[in-house]
């Protein structure tokens, strides 16, 4: 059987495909450390047995400098022309700063496609309070980022971030779903205007809009997605 080919530009942003074996077990590698490291916020030991933690921990560290990373550039070049193996697509989602499982940074966020909504969610835990009990501003922020971006699904370009405005409405719980969701709202040349809505306990808890400059050329809508066209702005 012929292995799928990935490439950069149709890999939906955020999205992940099924694991191969290895990275099954990032993931789970991942998922302890990040949990560990929720264990740790304000742990109430003594200090003998954070003593024999930090031992373990030190152990588990070195044994994994004991190997190399696979070259973001090679895999980028692989990607980039249509040639990426599932195991390169995983390479680049699965690290992704609040998405990705295998990133044991991340809660993680997962990310959608809900027609012509996109769509998150996530629980935030201890290791993300900005004010007590509540999910730091920043970090939503990022997730919003993250959001918007995805509204690059929709389209045939890709680009970064311009202009990202947050608006912060009411505090966001911790330790309790968090929806997301973004709308394309129209193309202009290069750029690209979305906006998103964050919502706990169903009640809106911020507002967002943004301005995405593609890398390269305008942006153009898919043709699957030609009815988000609006008036004349939405090429
Ligand atoms: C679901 C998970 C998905 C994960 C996705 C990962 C998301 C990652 C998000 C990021 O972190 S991106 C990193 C943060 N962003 C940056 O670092 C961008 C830094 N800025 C730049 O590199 C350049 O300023 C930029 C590419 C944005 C624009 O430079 P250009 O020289 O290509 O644009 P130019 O000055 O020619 O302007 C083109 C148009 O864009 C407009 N523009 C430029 N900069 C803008 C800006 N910052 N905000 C809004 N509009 C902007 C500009 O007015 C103009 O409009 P008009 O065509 O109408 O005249």
């Amino acid at each position: 059987m012929t292995e799928e080919k990935y490439h950069y530009f149709d890999m939906p942003l955020g999205e992940l495909p099924e694991p191969t074996p290895v990275s099954a077990r990032r993931r789970e590698l991942a998922r302890e450390l990040a949990a560990i490291n929720e264990q740790l916020v304000r742990l109430d030991s003594d200090e003998a047995a954070l003593a024999a933690a930090t031992e373990q921990a030190r152990a588990l560290r070195q044994s994994l400098e004991g190997f190399s990373h696979r070259s973001m550039r090679d895999i980028l070049g692989r990607l980039i022309v249509g040639q990426g193996s599932r195991q390169d697509a995983l390479d680049m989602a699965d690290f992704e700063i609040l998405s990705g499982p295998a990133n044991a940074m991340s809660p993680p966020v997962t990310f959608w496609l809900d027609g012509d909504i996109v769509r998150a969610r996530a629980t935030f835990g201890r290791a993300f309070m900005g004010p007590p009990g509540k999910v730091h501003g920043g970090v939503l922020s990022l997730a919003l980022d993250m959001l918007l971006a995805k509204t690059q699904d929709f389209v045939s370009n890709v680009g970064m971030t311009g202009t990202l405005k947050v608006r912060y409405m009411a505090p966001t719980p911790l330790h309790t779903e968090v929806s997301f969701e973004a709308r394309l709202v129209r193309l202009e040349g290069r750029k690209l205007f979305s906006e998103a809505r964050v919502f706990a306990d169903g009640v809106q808890t911020v507002a967002a809009d943004g301005i995405w400059i593609s890398s390269q050329g305008d942006y153009r809508l898919k043709p699957e997605y030609a009815h988000l066209t609006d008036d004349s702005d939405v090429a």
